[in-house]
């Protein structure tokens, strides 16, 4: 269990955040500049807050009413940043080694080093300079994990290669995760919990699939980022059409290219704004995927955009559509639809499971 609560002045900027969330990868996602650095700063000690506690699974960080105050070495917090940074003159193995060699083997393996050991830091990838850099986070035997924006850096590609270790840390490690970032697509394949921080205040906190399916993160997300997530397994592929099949509690779910090994679990974000609901099954539509689902609630937001929220099988999904179409629609409270995307929709953004 993370607990933190902080308050803190930079400037004209305040920082006042409080949330726990427990053990797992708990996503801080914001906009630049909303105070998300600030935040894990604060955690690891490179920030001294003027009022506040942080304590992780019991042990206190810092406590300001309590007079307790842990120098960052003292904390066992691995810290990951944007950049690797690794000791240039140093081998992957020796810069693996620098803070200690906690469970080497099996880190070595978790992140698939095993060949880069002799290697000098210029001649590994974006991506496996990051890998080198998680190893030497976790081989210090670390009792958090903070993780800065670490696949910022990293063109598409660079990022499909990491993302499968990042998931494999997260479903093995026993130690809590805070990942920061601003990109939507990565947290929501990585979070476990996720923190909406909005002007260094955390707007919203829950489990991911939880605030994500929330109505009220349309406003809170963005048009262009808000929409649930939903589990699915890979069923079969179809290389005639480059198709991947994938079953999800309200329906089978058509993917764009090979994604995935069958028998694959993955997680699907379907955008808001990409759903159409039709009060009948589709029929002249290019629109692969139909869902049957039941509307859970339809609620107003700032502007003309509905949120409608969706139940399919026992997952959630959240559709955007305008006052006009629901009126002319006449959808209300139990209205059983179908929700209709195209399977780019629910494509993932960097290749999935892939690995
Ligand atoms: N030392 C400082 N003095 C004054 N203001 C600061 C200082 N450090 C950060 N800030 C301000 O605090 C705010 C939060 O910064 P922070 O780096 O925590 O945000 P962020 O969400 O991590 O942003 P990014 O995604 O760009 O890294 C910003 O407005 C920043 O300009």
């Amino acid at each position: 269990m993370i607990e933190v609560d902080i308050q803190h002045r930079l400037g004209d900027f305040a920082l006042d955040a409080s949330f726990s969330t427990p053990v797992g990868v708990t996503a801080l996602f914001g906009r630049s500049g909303s105070g998300k650095t600030s935040i894990i700063n604060a955690i690891a000690g490179l920030l001294r807050p003027d009022r506040g506690r942080v304590s992780v699974n019991g042990a206190v960080f810092f406590d300001t009413d309590k007079g307790i105050w842990l120098p960052p070495h003292k904390r066992r917090v691995g810290y990951v940043f944007q950049d690797a940074r690794l000791f240039p003159h140093l081998s992957v193995h020796q810069n693996l080694r620098y803070g200690g060699q906690h469970d080497e083997a099996r880190i070595i393996c978790l992140l698939g080093l095993q060949g880069l050991l002799e290697r000098q830091p210029n001649r590994l990838s974006g991506g496996e300079r990051q890998r080198v850099a998680l190893g030497r986070a976790l081989m210090c035997d670390p009792q958090l994990l903070l993780l800065d924006e670490p696949l910022a850096a990293l063109d598409g590609p660079r990022k499909a290669e990491i993302l499968p270790y990042l998931e494999a840390l997260r479903d093995t490690a026993e130690i809590p995760i805070i990942y920061v970032s601003h990109a939507i697509a990565e947290v929501a394949r990585l979070g476990t919990s996720l923190a909406v921080i909005r002007n260094g205040r955390v707007a919203r906190v829950g489990p991911l699939e939880e605030v994500m399916a929330d109505p009220a993160s349309l406003a809170l997300l963005g048009r262009a980022d808000a929409g649930a997530v939903l589990t699915a397994v890979v069923q079969r592929h179809d290389s005639d059409d480059a198709l991947t099949e994938v079953a999800c509690a309200g329906g089978t779910v058509l993917l764009q290219g090979k994604i995935g090994q069958v028998g694959a679990r993955l997680r699907l974000r379907v955008p808001a704004q990409d759903i159409i609901l039709s009060t009948q099954a589709p029929a002249g539509l290019s629109a692969l995927n139909a869902l049957p689902v039941e509307i859970l609630g339809i609620t107003e937001g700032d502007g003309p955009a509905l949120a409608v929220s969706l139940k399919a099988g026992d997952e959630r999904l959240l559709a955007q559509i305008s006052t006009r179409s629901a009126r002319a629609m006449n959808l209300s409270v139990g209205s059983q639809v179908y929700a209709i995307f195209k399977v780019t929709a629910a494509t993932p953004d960097f290749g999935q499971g892939e690995s």
